[in-house]
């Protein structure tokens, strides 16, 4: 981690980024001591206190960063990526928690500023570059521009379009934001209230807010940087309401960065957690009567003519939700890599830690061979590999939906959709609670900023809400599971990851032959098991919804809707199993890569098992017994991880600047970082804290003057 910067109270060294170069030929640990400090640190030789950790992997390592990155490309020019960022003081990002929001954003324009100029120095192609600024791991404008504001341009505009705003969107001479929810909705996009009017006489939209709840709240980007967002309004033209459409609408001066007549703009303010996604200028948006040419209206999917006729081109309106499901795939990406990080760090610091267990004066026990500390992170261990391939598959999906859609095909859609929303949904809140676990996995200094884990955890809890409230999204994949169990009755067969329900006879009645602890690591045990459980807290669902006999269906689902969320994740964890699971048959190289992802899988699938033991029970596809032998084959499994989770979390290859957490850091070398850590927390600016004199030495003094009094 490159600690850099002019101030002067701390040590004097480098801290190299990059693992395997760590491992060599790295300085002496040699640290000032503290002025202030009132322990001074000795000068020690550098050591990596993991090595013994690392020493007892059964795996290939190199290998395994292969299998993780999906190419021997992906881990060099990660790597690459990864150290330019790590070794560049423009980058540095430890000061973040202390800064204020507006030095905060100064610094997030500073970073984007200085990122794009690498960018062009150094002619990075296009992978290069959004991994350089994922290793900038500072959310920013930036994000949405490249994220959404051009997806949403390249997705909805026609080729005249695209080859206007492009081009400028590209080189940055505009920069756009995602302006879609409003005040009073988000979720509800069908119930979104700004108006754009089409007014035939000047051959304009007329952009409007007409209530307060219209106004635009929340897009990222928005509030201080943006000179253009795309816009969702209710196209109105020859008096008719066609409902949500995109517009593209310039809303600040690309002279002087002030906002055009008749637009109202700025931040929402501050959000949770200190530092995290403070870096973003959320924003909220007015329109009074702001006028835009019609050809600013996106067009590829519908239409206004010169003479203001409203044509619908031959698609379903849902492509107008298409930037939303590319976000939503990107986010499952993201998910692994949250997650793999705040485990990483808990490994690592789990290696390290020691707590108990001396017996004649010789050593502790270090905190990860207790059971209970390995049945909390290792099953969060293997949702890290579980998601990352699951993502990988998704973004398969989402390509192959991308070039049906080209040739007209829509018959994957709603696949698409089902996909991209539940894993969405699934991904997130389980990555959400699983870096909360980290910081309880790494005890009390896992509360300590410098741990990493609080901003993490800040900055990544809004994916449970953004790009889809993941409540809504699990409904919409309800939805389609109910409409895909009413058409089994007529024969229809489903396709996709519903396929498994097309053997409903078979799964409504089968029981697992599992008889062992051992049987359980058979793969068709696990999948039959998770597919049975799916399908029959579906068929359940279904039928509960129409015994509801007096009620209409959407009475009957809003009636069930709990039980139908827990059907839907039900069927989103299968399809992780299932992907995990076709993951492990591929050829994968190198020593012991292979094994280690096979009882890896067993993990997550097992660890699943018994989380859900209810609803596999409930179903009747296992007995009580089955679910025991599960559970101990589990904690077979726990012994097996055990020797070899440092290196399975060194496999994620991450540095440590990118980690930020000086409890995760590489060499394991946790306490002389976290003392260090402390002073330079702005409070050890100074001996005496300011206030001193007006307020702790007056109550002092006035408490001895009242005890020599008495
Ligand atoms: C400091 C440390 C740093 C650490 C960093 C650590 C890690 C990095 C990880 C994280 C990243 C952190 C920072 C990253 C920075 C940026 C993050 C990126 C993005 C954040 C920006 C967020 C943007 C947004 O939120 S944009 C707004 C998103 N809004 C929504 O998602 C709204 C949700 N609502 C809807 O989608 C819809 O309203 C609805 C719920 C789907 C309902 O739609 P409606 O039209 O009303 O339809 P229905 O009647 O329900 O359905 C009709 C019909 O349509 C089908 N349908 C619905 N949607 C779709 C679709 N998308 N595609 C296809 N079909 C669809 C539906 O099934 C139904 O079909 P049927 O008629 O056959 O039944
Ligand atoms: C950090 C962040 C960044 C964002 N960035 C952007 C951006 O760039 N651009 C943009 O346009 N938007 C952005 N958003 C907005 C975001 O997309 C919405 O907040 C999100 O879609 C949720 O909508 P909502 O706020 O209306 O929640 P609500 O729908 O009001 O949710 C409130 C509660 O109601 C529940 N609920 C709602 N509807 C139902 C239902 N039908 N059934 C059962 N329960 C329901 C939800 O589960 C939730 O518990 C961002 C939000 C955040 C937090």
């Amino acid at each position: 981690m490159w600690r850099g910067g002019s101030n002067t109270r701390t040590c004097k060294r480098r801290f190299f980024s990059s693992p395997t170069r760590s491992r060599h030929h790295r300085p002496p640990y040699i640290c000032r001591l503290h002025s202030r400090g009132s322990q001074h640190l000795k000068a020690m030789a550098e050591v990596d206190h993991l090595a013994a950790e690392r020493a007892t992997a059964r795996f290939d390592v190199e290998e395994m960063k292969v299998a993780w990155a999906g190419s021997r490309h992906a881990v060099h020019v990660a790597d690459r990526m990864a150290r330019l960022v790590a070794s560049d003081p423009v980058f540095r990002k430890d000061n973040r928690t202390m800064l204020s929001r507006k030095e905060l954003f100064k610094d997030t324009l500073r970073k984007a500023a200085h990122a794009w100029k690498r960018i062009v120095e150094l002619r990075l192609t296009e992978e290069e570059a959004d991994l350089l600024r994922q290793y900038v791991d500072q959310p920013g404008y930036v994000d949405l521009h490249w994220g959404m504001f051009v997806p949403a341009i390249k997705g909805q505009g026609t080729e005249e379009q695209q080859h206007k705003w492009l081009p400028l969107a590209y080189k940055f001479q505009i920069i756009g934001c995602y302006a879609q929810t409003e005040l009073g909705h988000g979720s509800n996009v069908q119930g979104l209230e700004t108006t754009a009017t089409f007014d035939p006489k000047t051959d304009e939209f007329v952009i409007h807010s007409p209530t307060l709840t219209s106004s635009k709240w929340w897009p990222g980007g928005l509030g201080k940087a943006s000179t253009h967002a795309v816009v969702y309004a209710r196209l109105i033209t020859e008096g008719k309401d066609y409902g949500i459409h995109g517009f593209i609408v310039q809303l600040r001066s690309l002279e002087d960065h002030s906002p055009l007549p008749g637009v109202t703009l700025g931040d929402i303010g501050g959000k949770f957690g200190s530092g995290a996604y403070n870096s973003m200028d959320n924003g909220v948006l007015r329109f009074d009567h702001v006028r835009i040419p019609r050809d600013q209206m996106l067009m590829r999917l519908s239409q206004v003519t010169r003479e203001g006729k409203y044509v619908h081109s031959n698609v379903p309106k849902q492509l107008l939700y298409g930037t939303m499901v590319y976000v939503r795939q990107s986010i499952v990406a993201d998910a692994s890599k949250a997650l793999s990080r705040a485990v990483c760090i808990a490994v690592r610091y789990s290696a390290v830690r020691k707590q108990f267990g001396s017996q004649d004066g010789g050593p502790e026990t270090q905190v990860l061979n207790y059971k209970t500390q390995q049945s909390r992170l290792f099953p969060l261990l293997a949702s890290a590999y579980a998601f990352r391939f699951v993502g990988d598959w998704l973004n398969w999906l989402y390509t192959d939906v991308t070039q049906k859609l080209e040739a007209k095909d829509f018959s994957t859609l709603q696949e698409a959709h089902a996909c991209t929303a539940g894993l969405k949904a699934v991904t997130t809140s389980v990555t959400a609670d699983a870096i909360e676990e980290c910081r309880k996995l790494c005890g009390g200094h896992g509360y300590l900023n410098s741990s990493g884990l609080p901003e993490l955890f800040a900055v990544y809890v809004p994916a449970c809400t953004y790009e889809g409230d993941n409540v809504v999204l699990l409904l919409q994949v309800a939805r389609i599971l109910m409409k895909t169990v009413s058409q089994l009755a007529s024969g229809k067969q489903p396709v996709g990851t519903m396929a498994y329900m097309g053997k409903v006879q078979y799964l409504m009645q089968c029981k697992s032959a599992v008889s062992s602890a051992e049987d359980w690591l058979n793969p068709d045990a696990i999948q039959e098991a998770f597919e049975a459980r799916a399908l029959r807290m579906a068929v359940n669902c279904a039928q509960n919804i129409s015994q509801a006999a007096s009620q209409e269906e959407a009475a009957g689902f809003y009636e069930r809707s709990p039980d139908l969320l827990e059907a839907a994740v039900a069927h989103i964890q299968l399809i992780i199993v299932t992907k995990f699971i076709e993951k492990v048959h591929q050829e994968i190289p190198g020593h012991g890569v292979k094994e280690q992802l096979q009882a890896l899988c067993n993990v997550y699938a097992l660890y699943i098992l018994h989380k859900h033991l209810g609803d596999f029970l409930a179903t009747g596809c296992i007995t009580p017994r089955q679910g025991a032998l599960a559970n101990e084959q589990l904690g077979k499994l726990y012994a097996q991880v055990r020797p070899n989770a440092v290196a399975l979390v060194d496999a994620f290859n991450y540095t440590d600047h990118y980690l930020g957490s000086v409890l995760g850091r590489y060499d394991g070398d946790v306490y002389p970082a976290l003392y260090e850590e402390a002073w330079k927390d702005p409070l050890n600016e100074t001996v005496v804290p300011e206030g001193y004199h007006e307020y702790l030495r007056p109550l002092i003094k006035q408490q001895q003057l009242k005890l020599s009094r008495l």
